[in-house]
């Protein structure tokens, strides 16, 4: 299987579960690697064979900026359901980053795999 990528995609949105978390947007970080067969796209050199990442980046973009999930868990999960359904990707995974969550912590956040590869 190839993979197609999207890393370090910065969206700002109200997400978390303290009533603090639901006044103002915090800033997520999304990285996407997206399961496909990139053979036919570089046979053609055809975007039509492929994922385009550019639309994929702005749909996740829209879709998360539009969000008001109180966990990452929810909003993972909402997003790998419409990557996978608008997109015919047959296996992802994603993580979700909550980089200024914790004052303790670089990072916090989680990955999830979804699909069959
Ligand atoms: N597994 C999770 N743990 C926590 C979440 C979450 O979404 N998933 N969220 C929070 C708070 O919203 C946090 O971001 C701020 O303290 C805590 N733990």
């Amino acid at each position: 299987m190839d993979i197609v990528y999207i890393r370090g995609l910065q969206v700002d949105t109200i997400i978390g579960i303290y009533d603090f978390e639901r006044a103002h947007r915090q800033t997520l970080v999304l990285d996407l690697e997206l399961g496909t067969d990139i053979r036919p796209a570089a046979a053609g050199d055809d975007i039509a064979l492929t994922l385009n990442y550019k639309a994929i980046t702005e749909t996740v973009e829209d879709f998360v900026k539009r969000s008001e999930f109180a966990l990452v868990e929810t909003l993972a999960q909402r997003c790998a359901e419409m990557i996978m359904a608008d997109f015919a990707v047959p296996w992802l995974r994603l993580s979700l980053s909550k980089p200024g969550a914790m004052r303790q912590a670089k990072d916090v956040g989680i990955i999830i795999e979804r699909g069959q590869r």
